[in-house]
């Protein structure tokens, strides 16, 4: 896909989530990270970056993240990481509308990295390819390549051999139980299923949607279990990444709402579509068209 790539001294992009339809883990590398096999998709619900110019190289995340130092930021690290592989002297002053909880599953931490990436490849004119930037990214995260390459994916390795998969758009609702989970944790615990047999593309919508990490998560995090047996009720419900967020299938966007409205107040819940194409990208080609 050809997009504009015309000098601005400013941009704003979404950073979607995203939801994991199945995930399944077959192994685990030598250097401790997981093989799996997952299908990835985008919700229609985003943070909002903005990015400005500025000639003195620095990289200035002016909205604070609240217990999380602006070096560790996932933003701050990504754009320093494209500043030292690309040698640009530009720099930028960056700040963002957080709407996704953090360690939920939805990815977001990856999802603003990816944003980064994209947004300031075009502000600095630094002309990575899309296959250069999610190598880059990958460095800071697993799931950052998904979210450069912007459709809905079937994933093996450690999340980032991709290629194109169609689910249906369902209506999704998202509930967040009140517990931050921590991927190093999950993937580092004992009682994880690690040993799936590997199944192939052609099965990955059909038959056994499961998450390998859900059972474990439950156990961990009793209010995971409660999220989790208080939506089945409603809808088919799965937990997404290694949680803490689950969310329900819905075939229009009224059912879901009616569910939504009954959520108990202790859990923080949204209505969004999957989207097959990321909010990124259509969002880039509105700017590309304009600009013709
Ligand atoms: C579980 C998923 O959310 C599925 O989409 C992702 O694979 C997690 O991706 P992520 O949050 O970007 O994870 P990373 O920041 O790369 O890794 C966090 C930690 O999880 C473990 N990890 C992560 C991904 C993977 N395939 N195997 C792992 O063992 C590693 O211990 C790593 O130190
Ligand atoms: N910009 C960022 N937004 C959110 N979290 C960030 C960011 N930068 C760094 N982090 C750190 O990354 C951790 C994981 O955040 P993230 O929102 O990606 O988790 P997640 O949704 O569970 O991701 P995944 O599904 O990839 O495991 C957070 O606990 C936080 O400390």
């Amino acid at each position: 896909m050809k997009r504009s790539t015309a000098a601005c001294k400013a941009i704003s992009l979404p950073a979607p989530a995203k939801i994991n339809l199945m995930l399944h883990i077959t192994g685990q590398r030598p250097d401790g990270y997981h093989e799996l096999q997952t299908v990835f998709q985008f919700l229609d619900y985003s943070d909002q970056l903005h990015f400005r110019l500025n000639h003195h190289q620095q990289i200035n995340l002016l909205t604070p993240f609240e217990g999380l130092p602006a070096e560790q930021n996932l933003i701050v690290r990504a754009a320093k990481l494209l500043q030292q592989h690309t040698g640009t002297t530009l720099g930028t002053d960056i700040e963002i509308d957080k709407i996704l909880p953090a360690g939920g599953g939805l990815g977001g931490g990856s999802s603003n990295a990816a944003t980064t990436l994209v947004a300031l490849n075009q502000l600095w004119q630094t002309n990575l390819t899309q296959h250069q930037l999610a190598e880059l990214g990958l460095a800071l995260g697993a799931d950052v390549p998904v979210f450069i390459h912007g459709f809905a994916a079937w994933a093996e390795g450690v999340g980032e051999a991709l290629q194109p998969i169609v689910p249906t758009q369902d209506w999704l609702l998202v509930i967040c139980p009140n517990v931050h989970v921590s991927t190093g944790e999950i993937f580092c615990h004992k009682k994880l299923t690690r040993s799936s047999k590997p199944i192939k593309f052609a099965t990955a919508l059909v038959g056994d949607m499961r998450n390998d990490c859900q059972s474990l998560v439950s156990e961990l995090y009793p209010e995971v279990k409660k999220a989790l047996d208080w939506a089945s009720a409603f809808a088919p419900t799965l937990m997404t990444g290694t949680g803490a967020c689950i969310f329900s299938h819905f075939d229009q966007q009224s059912k879901a709402e009616d569910i939504l409205a009954r959520v108990p107040g202790d859990w923080q819940a949204f209505v969004a579509r999957g989207v097959n194409t990321s909010p990124l990208f259509i969002e880039l080609d509105k700017i590309a068209s304009v600009n013709h």
